[in-house]
């Protein structure tokens, strides 16, 4: 068999380096750069030929002052620095992700050889980072979709339901207040019949609004049915809720809401059932009951009106 004549490896591997879409570059003993192309240069803001002969916590140095390359959020440079030198100098083999102030993104490997040189590598990651960024995105836009009741922009069943089983569940676990309002507009029906569907529609994102408005960011307000709604009130006790309950009762009876079809005020009135944990409750569906039995007390109390029922 004839013997192949030996190929000098060299510069075919120097021009594969030169031209790989990946970043490369070697650090000797002193943390030098003794080799690199220009994509890992560009992680410093800088081109191979300055990079050369530098120290990489010049190059990083460089590129925190000048805010071009890797993005480096510190106040403290010299001590992040430290940070950094001793955390890779902890295993022989080091991967992070990197991001770049021009939006590029790279999955870097860092080898520390036995023979005190380092060899740094960096794969070009952003198109993968967008693709997460964008599927994150997507993700968000569905979950709040599923939660969310399409005609007010409250918490849907779904989405009370979740809530709900967590504020009881932390409420009981820490031995916290929690208060539940079961809130139902009265004669809705009359409402739909005189302004129709649409005027209906609109009753009920202007009630929503109004509810909202009077609450606090960590209350939540719900449309758990066509015309019933709940607020979850995590850290309040039966006293407060009836202040809560009481406050939104009179400001939906004051108020004067609108259609687009009518001119007309409209006069709204609400009946609501309040109740609030107490050492027997278990589950939510404990507080529901109750609250939910005191609205139809409510209703048959004569309507725009707040109830409250103590456990049996
Ligand atoms: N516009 C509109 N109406 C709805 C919606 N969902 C349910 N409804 C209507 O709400 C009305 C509820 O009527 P009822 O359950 O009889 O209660 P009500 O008329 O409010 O009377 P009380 O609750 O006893 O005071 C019905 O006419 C439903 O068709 C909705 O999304 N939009």
């Amino acid at each position: 068999m004839p013997q192949s004549p030996p190929v000098n490896l060299e510069p075919i591997l120097l021009d594969a380096l030169k031209l790989t879409p990946n970043c490369f570059g070697v650090l000797n003993q002193d943390k030098e750069v003794i080799y690199c192309n220009q994509h890992f240069a560009s992680i410093f803001g800088t081109t191979a030929e300055d990079a050369i002969g530098k120290k990489s916590g010049d190059l990083l140095r460089h590129a925190w002052e000048t805010k071009q390359g890797v993005i480096i959020n510190t106040d403290d440079f010299e001590q992040w620095l430290e940070n950094l030198h001793k955390l890779h100098s902890e295993k022989a083999l080091n991967q992070y992700e990197t991001d770049l102030s021009d939006g590029r993104w790279f999955k870097m490997t860092r080898i520390n050889l036995d023979s005190g040189y380092t060899i740094i590598m960096g794969a070009d990651i952003t198109n993968l980072k967008q693709a997460q960024t964008s599927l994150e995105q997507a993700h968000q836009q569905i979950e709040s979709l599923v939660n969310t009741d399409q005609l007010t922009g409250m918490h849907n069943r779904r989405s009370y339901n979740q809530l709900a089983k967590q504020e009881c569940a932390r409420a009981i676990r820490f031995n916290q207040q929690l208060s539940l309002l079961v809130i139902d507009i009265d004669y809705f029906k009359v409402i739909n019949d005189n302004f129709g569907h649409d005027g209906g529609d609109s009753i009920l994102k202007q009630f929503a609004q109004i509810c909202s408005d009077l609450l606090r960011q960590s209350d939540s307000l719900s449309r758990i049915g066509g015309e019933e709604f709940t607020i979850i009130l995590p850290m309040t006790d039966g006293e407060g809720a009836m202040i809560i309950a009481e406050r939104i009762r009179e400001h939906i009876a004051k108020h004067s809401f609108h259609t687009t079809q009518t001119n007309n005020n409209i006069n709204v009135t609400v009946s609501i059932g309040v109740s609030s944990l107490t050492a027997g409750d278990k589950v939510i569906q404990d507080l529901f009951s109750r609250a939910d039995m005191a609205m139809y007390c409510a209703k048959r109390g004569g309507r725009n009106q707040v109830q409250q029922t103590q456990p049996v």
